[in-house]
């Protein structure tokens, strides 16, 4: 037995129990030994009340079943019961507001779930349920922990139920800052934002060893599952960094933009920066030419309050963006298509990655803006076989479900399918601007000249001038920036310049929207 297994003693008065409680207090805050937490910072690690202390507000944490131990036998348990059964729960503030946590204490069976260390997340998952709180789970841990069998596979079915529970209710947030495996890596994906530190933190369902054995592929803990990986290749990850300190300030920056709950907006911030600001620099950051490429994070940069934006799913599927910033102070979620990769097209992974944004947005009452400047969808035999009609859908019936306040702007051009999903008036935006450059079209005069007029084309004496004609006559009769806008399909053509104003006044407007879905249990969105 250690010293942290002893049970209480027999103190003779109430000063020496309350003596003895400060010492086993003081067990529990101190963990299982020296060497182990020496050896949690030689990986580069925190402790999670080190983890802790950074997320929240100074002094402002009040643990819960601290003094919990886990009652299983076996495999040497019984001598084995350190308090806090290895995860430390509570709840504290950030920037004066109430935010729940949960941290795994990897010192302490390397972090693995028993049926203890679960039960005490499920009540603080329940407590964050019912205060209405965010949830933000601080990972370090091995998954189910093996000595306790199904009782520890059980426990995590609890928090997938939970996870899924809140999903929608308050915000959850998932901070990766170990080896997370099985049970540890399903949580998180139930979760709204995946934070992940390079180097120190992986996601996998089966570690290296288990792959070699199934499949005979070689590879290593970050190879399969490092932030890398799941910030760029598989979109597990939405946020990406070389630290844990910076990894845990911005997790603070992202609870700044949320709501506590479905039923409250995001928090409004003062903003010095001028509602009526012209842009005149976005006339030369977006080339009037469509195929010429320009970044569009500069144009986000510019109409949002002083430049600062949070970019979700940063590195994945980087033809979109999906952002989270302010205008006038009030959050506002932005989709836009990003031009300089891949021309700004739809392809799987984008849809996937907007729909997701768009849904958290709707979720959490955060109004979207969307940027088009969209050459259509990504054709391929990769793309159709990938099920791109069914990932495209889910972007479609994000958009449709969404009753926030809808602002869609077409900067450039948008064409066919492409226009339609990506917030058009004809599914429900609830305000559509232009700029004078738009282009929106079936598809581009190029590809539509040789479409209807391809007999002309054939039989002509001249083909290539009699192309170049008709493609001229396409975009005149039908290319130009007023089609739409004679027909009522944009409310209005807007000089670039006052993007930024014509988007505030209408956001302040569209404030007290409501808008309700009809009654049903849920929809069957597209998978
Ligand atoms: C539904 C599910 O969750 S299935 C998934 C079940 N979990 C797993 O298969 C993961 C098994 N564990 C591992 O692969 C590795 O321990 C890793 C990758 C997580 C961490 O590796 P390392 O950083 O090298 O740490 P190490 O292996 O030394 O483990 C640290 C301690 O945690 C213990 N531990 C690790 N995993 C578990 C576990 N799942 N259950 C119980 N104890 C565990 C180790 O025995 C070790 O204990 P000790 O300090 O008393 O020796």
């Amino acid at each position: 037995m250690t010293v942290l297994d002893e049970a209480p003693g027999e103190p003779t008065d109430a000063r020496g129990r309350v003596a003895e409680l400060h010492e086993i207090r003081a067990q529990a805050v101190a963990g299982p030994s020296e060497k182990a937490t020496r050896a949690q910072h030689a990986k580069g690690k925190l402790t999670a009340r080190e983890r802790i202390e950074l997320l929240l507000d100074p002094d402002s944490f009040r643990e819960v079943e601290q003094l919990r131990r886990h009652r299983a036998t076996g495999f040497g348990l019984e001598a084995k019961k350190p308090y806090t059964d290895g995860v430390i729960t509570g709840w504290g503030t950030v920037e004066g507001r109430t935010v729940f946590v949960y941290a795994h204490d990897f010192r302490i069976f390397g972090g693995a779930l028993g049926e203890a260390h679960a039960t005490k997340i499920h009540k603080i998952m329940d407590m964050a349920i019912a205060a209405g709180a965010p949830l933000v789970s601080l990972n370090d841990g091995a998954g189910a922990r093996i000595q306790e069998g199904v009782s520890a596979l059980a426990g995590y079915g609890g928090i997938f139920q939970r996870n899924t529970r809140a999903s929608g209710v308050i915000p959850q947030i998932s901070v990766m800052l170990g080896p997370c495996a099985g049970g540890a890596a399903y949580s998180p994906a139930l979760t709204d934002f995946v934070f992940m530190v390079r180097d120190t933190s992986q996601m996998f369902i089966t570690g290296p060893d288990v792959v070699k054995a199934v499949t005979g592929e070689e590879i290593t803990q970050n190879g399969l599952g490092g932030a890398d990986v799941h910030a760029e290749t598989s979109g597990v990850c939405h946020f990406a960094y070389d630290d844990e300190e910076t990894c845990i300030a911005e997790v603070r920056y992202l609870l700044s933009l949320l709501p506590q709950n479905n039923r409250e907006n995001p928090p409004r911030a003062e903003s010095e920066d001028a509602v009526d600001r012209r842009s005149d620099v976005l006339l030369d950051l977006v080339p009037a030419d469509g195929n010429r490429p320009y970044d569009m994070t500069k144009v986000i940069e510019e109409i949002v309050d002083d430049g600062d934006y949070l970019e979700v799913h940063e590195r994945w599927a980087r033809n979109i963006i999906c952002a989270l910033g302010r205008m006038d102070g009030q959050v506002v979620g932005i989709v836009a298509n990003q031009p300089q990769v891949l021309a700004g097209v739809l392809d799987i992974e984008a849809s996937e990655k907007a729909a997701r944004f768009v849904q958290m947005c709707d979720a959490f009452n955060i109004p979207i803006v969307t940027l088009l400047d969209v050459p259509g969808f990504l054709p391929g035999v990769d793309q159709e076989h990938g099920g791109i009609i069914r990932h495209g859908a889910k972007l479609l019936y994000a958009y449709c479900n969404a009753t926030v306040p809808r602002i869609s702007l077409i900067l450039r051009k948008a064409y066919g399918g492409a226009y339609i999903v990506m917030d058009s008036q004809s599914i429900g935006a609830d305000l559509t601007y232009a700029w004078p450059t738009n282009e929106i079209a079936v598809m581009g005069a190029e590809g539509a000249a040789n479409v209807i007029f391809r007999r002309q084309i054939a039989e002509a004496e001249d083909p290539e001038a009699m192309r170049t004609r008709m493609v001229k006559e396409y975009k005149s009769e039908l290319m130009h920036p007023y089609y739409a806008a004679e027909r009522g399909l944009v409310d209005d053509v807007i000089d670039p310049a006052e993007t930024r104003e014509v988007l505030i006044k209408s956001l302040a407007m569209l404030q007290t929207k409501h808008a309700d879905l009809p009654s049903r249990k849920h929809g069957n969105p597209p998978q």
